[in-house]
Order: structure tokens, then C-alpha cells, then sequence
């Protein structure tokens, strides 16, 4: 692995990911890349009309990631700088397989291959599996408006998704380390000693791979 290792966070919606990148960046003092939520236009629209509003949505977040990891790509790997974001592009994949149908979902794949095949791909992704309990529990925690109103049938296909995505990355980006962490009973948010350990092993983790390279 290079010195400047690229790490992801990633887990469905609500797991903890913005959370943990946020926390790593700072521990690790290192830059942080994060998806845009507030500026969203289409996400209210979407949780209450996925059918109407699912194409608009997947563009907009795939545009907004693919010029996000352009950028990282050229301001921080090629000039050899660490940086963790808090998800990874194959998550486009992940919603827009379950959300768009026929045609569009045929347009937006090859979009979606022709814009990112070529990205620069984390060299570690930290994957926070949780279940639906937990992340219901976060989600409304949280107190986002737009997402008080989602479907748990959704929630919960995401979270089958996502363990599919990963099994599927793990063979097809071997390069990718996974590191799954177990967001119902690690609480890196209210437990420091448990958010030392990750950090921890990140840090060995990272060193490890270094000096096999
Ligand atoms: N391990 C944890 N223990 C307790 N609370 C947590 C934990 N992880 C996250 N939270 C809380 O759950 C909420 C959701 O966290 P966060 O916004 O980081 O999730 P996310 O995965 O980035 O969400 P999204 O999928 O919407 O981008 C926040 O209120 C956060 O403080
Ligand atoms: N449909 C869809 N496609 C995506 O690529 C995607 N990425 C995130 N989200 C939703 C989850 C949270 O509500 C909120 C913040 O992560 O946005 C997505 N929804």
C-alpha cells in the first residue's frame, strides 16, 4: 500500500459512518471528504415519491461524489496526503440498483461505470454492519425531517444490500482491506475506550501494510 493511505467509512443509512470519519480525522489529524446531505434538493422529495423522484437523486449524488473523488484524487493521493471519506462510490450501486427500474436503472449503470471505473478506490474501508433495531433507533435519534417517514421495508433491504456490496467488493477489489465493526456493540460515540481501539487498529493496520510494500 502507499504511505497515504486512502480509508473509507461505509454501512447503511444511519450506521455512523459521517460520525466515525469525523472522529478518525481528527484522532489521526488527517483531511476528511464527506457526502453532501443539507444541500440535497431532491431528498425530501425523494422519501415521500421514490418512484417520482429516485433518477434526479441517484444523479445528483453520483455527480457530487464523482467530482468530490476526482478532486481527491488530485489534491490529496497524487501528492501523497491521507484522507478518509465518509463513503464509498460503489454506494451509488447500492441504492440506485433498489430505487430506479428498467431503462432509467440501465442508463444510470452505465453512467455510473463510464464516471467511476476509473477513481481512485480505498485502500481500507471501514464497514459498520448494523441492524434494522439500531439503525431505526439512530435514525430518529438523529432527527433528520425527511427521514422520519421511511419505509423500514427500504431500510432493511439496504442493510442486505449492503452485505452483499461488501462480499462483492472483497472479491472484486482485492486491493480494498474490509474491516467490519459491529455498530450494535461498539459505541465509538459514547464509549472512548471503544473508539480507541478502532483507531488503534486502524493505525497498526495501516503500518502493517506499509511495511509489506
Ligand atoms: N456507534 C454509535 N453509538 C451511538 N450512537 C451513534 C453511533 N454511531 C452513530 N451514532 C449516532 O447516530 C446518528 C447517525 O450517525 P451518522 O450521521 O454518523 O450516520 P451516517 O452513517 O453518516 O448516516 P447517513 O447514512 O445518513 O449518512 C448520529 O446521531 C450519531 O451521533
Ligand atoms: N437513494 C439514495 N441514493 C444514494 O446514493 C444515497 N446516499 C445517501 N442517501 C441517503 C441516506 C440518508 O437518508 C441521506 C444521507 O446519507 O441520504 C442516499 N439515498
Amino acid at each position: 500500500m502507499k504511505q497515504t493511505p486512502f480509508i473509507a467509512v461505509e454501512g447503511a443509512i444511519g450506521a455512523g459512518k459521517t460520525t466515525l470519519a469525523t472522529m478518525l480525522a481528527q484522532e489521526m489529524n488527517i483531511s476528511i471528504i464527506k457526502e453532501i446531505v443539507e444541500e440535497n434538493p431532491f431528498l425530501g422529495k425523494f422519501y415521500e415519491n421514490i418512484d417520482e423522484w429516485s433518477f434526479q437523486l441517484e444523479m445528483f449524488f453520483l455527480c457530487n461524489r464523482y467530482k468530490q473523488l476526482e478532486d481527491t484524487g488530485l489534491q490529496y493521493i497524487a501528492n501523497h496526503k491521507p484522507v478518509i471519506s465518509d463513503y464509498h462510490i460503489y454506494k451509488n450501486l447500492i441504492f440506485s440498483e433498489r430505487t430506479l427500474k428498467g431503462v432509467q436503472r440501465d442508463k444510470y449503470r452505465q453512467i455510473y461505470h463510464l464516471l467511476t471505473d476509473d477513481l481512485p478506490k480505498p485502500d481500507i474501508i471501514l464497514y459498520i454492519r448494523a441492524d434494522l433495531e439500531t439503525l431505526l433507533y439512530r435514525i430518529k435519534k438523529r432527527e433528520r425531517t425527511f427521514e422520519q417517514s421511511m419505509d423500514t421495508a427500504y431500510l432493511e433491504q439496504l442493510i442486505l444490500d449492503y452485505e452483499e456490496a461488501m462480499a462483492s467488493i472483497a472479491i472484486n477489489e482485492p486491493s480494498t482491506q474490509i474491516i467490519t465493526i459491529d455498530g450494535n456493540l461498539i459505541d465509538f460515540v459514547e464509549n472512548k475506550e471503544h473508539f480507541a481501539q478502532i483507531a488503534s487498529d486502524l493505525k497498526e493496520l495501516i503500518h502493517e501494510r506499509i511495511q509489506h510494500t
